[in-house]
């Protein structure tokens, strides 16, 4: 493993009893990659990435972040599907709670830059569910940039949104996200050409790499439309695409 490496999962096997749901998977993340997992339902995204935030260890092969197996809880910030944020507290005070926990000082102006950072410094004193979804998933993503972790693990985190949060949301991580190694799941394709700067589609149950697709396009200079505009934009959408219900259509 280089030391650029964020990553690194070497024939890695995870099985739920006699179910093997990934692997092996052999698989390289250098330091600052935005890499998208896309497959169909069950082939094992979340697997995935619980294995590389160390929530789940694997069956066979091992997996490093920084050098070493990860410890659940520690050096990656996580989002999901649900914000799971904490409702007795304020959106500010979400955030703060975070950075105590890990052991990081922020002041209250550190705080709030982060929250401007993201579009939520109107609602700072607000408690969380006096705030929509969209802008609740916000503090999540927040809550996870705040720790000073060089790893973002995302699982499905605008699933459950409008189209219009979610493409804000989606404009929003790829001009935060810059500085950190992220790697998110999600089942759209056109998202995940958007965000990543490389793909990779599993196949069904096991999930293997199916495809591991860099994506060249601009990241910064460019408007959302402008960069949905490219004609190379539509051919990596329709490269992903296809590999996408290819594999769907062999399990169908
Ligand atoms: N805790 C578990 N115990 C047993 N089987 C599990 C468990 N978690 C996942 N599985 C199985 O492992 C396979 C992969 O699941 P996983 O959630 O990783 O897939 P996924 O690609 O993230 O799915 P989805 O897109 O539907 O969220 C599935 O067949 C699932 O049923």
């Amino acid at each position: 493993m280089s030391s650029a490496d964020a990553i690194k999962l070497a024939d890695v096997e995870h099985r739920y009893g006699d179910v093997t749901a990934v692997g092996p998977v052999d698989l390289t993340v250098p330091s600052g990659e935005f890499l998208v997992l896309v497959g169909a339902s069950g082939c094992g995204k979340s697997t995935l990435l619980r294995l590389i935030a160390g929530f789940e260890e694997p069956t066979f092969g091992t997996v490093h972040t920084s050098g070493s197996p990860p410890v659940p809880g520690r050096g990656a910030g996580l989002v999901f599907q649900q914000p799971r944020l904490f409702p007795w507290r304020s959106v500010g005070g979400n955030i703060a709670l975070a950075l105590k926990y890990a052991g990081q000082s922020a002041s209250t102006a550190d705080v709030e830059l982060l929250l401007e950072r993201v579009g939520l410094h109107d609602v700072a004193r607000r408690r969380t569910w006096q705030i929509s979804g969209g802008q609740q998933q916000r503090v999540a993503i927040a809550r996870a940039l705040a720790v000073d972790n060089p790893l973002l693990l995302l699982d499905e985190p605008f699933a459950a949104l409008d189209a219009l949060t979610r493409e804000r949301l989606q404009e929003d991580l790829r001009t935060v996200s810059a500085t950190r190694t992220c790697v998110f799941v999600t089942h759209s394709v056109d998202e995940a050409v958007f965000l990543g700067s490389r793909v990779v589609v599993l196949t069904p149950r096991p999930g293997r790499v199916a495809l591991d697709l860099p994506i060249d396009l601009p990241r910064t200079g460019i408007t959302p439309d402008e960069l949905r505009g490219l004609p190379e934009f539509a051919a990596l959408r329709a490269e992903v695409g296809a590999a996408v219900r290819s594999r769907t259509e062999v399990t169908a």
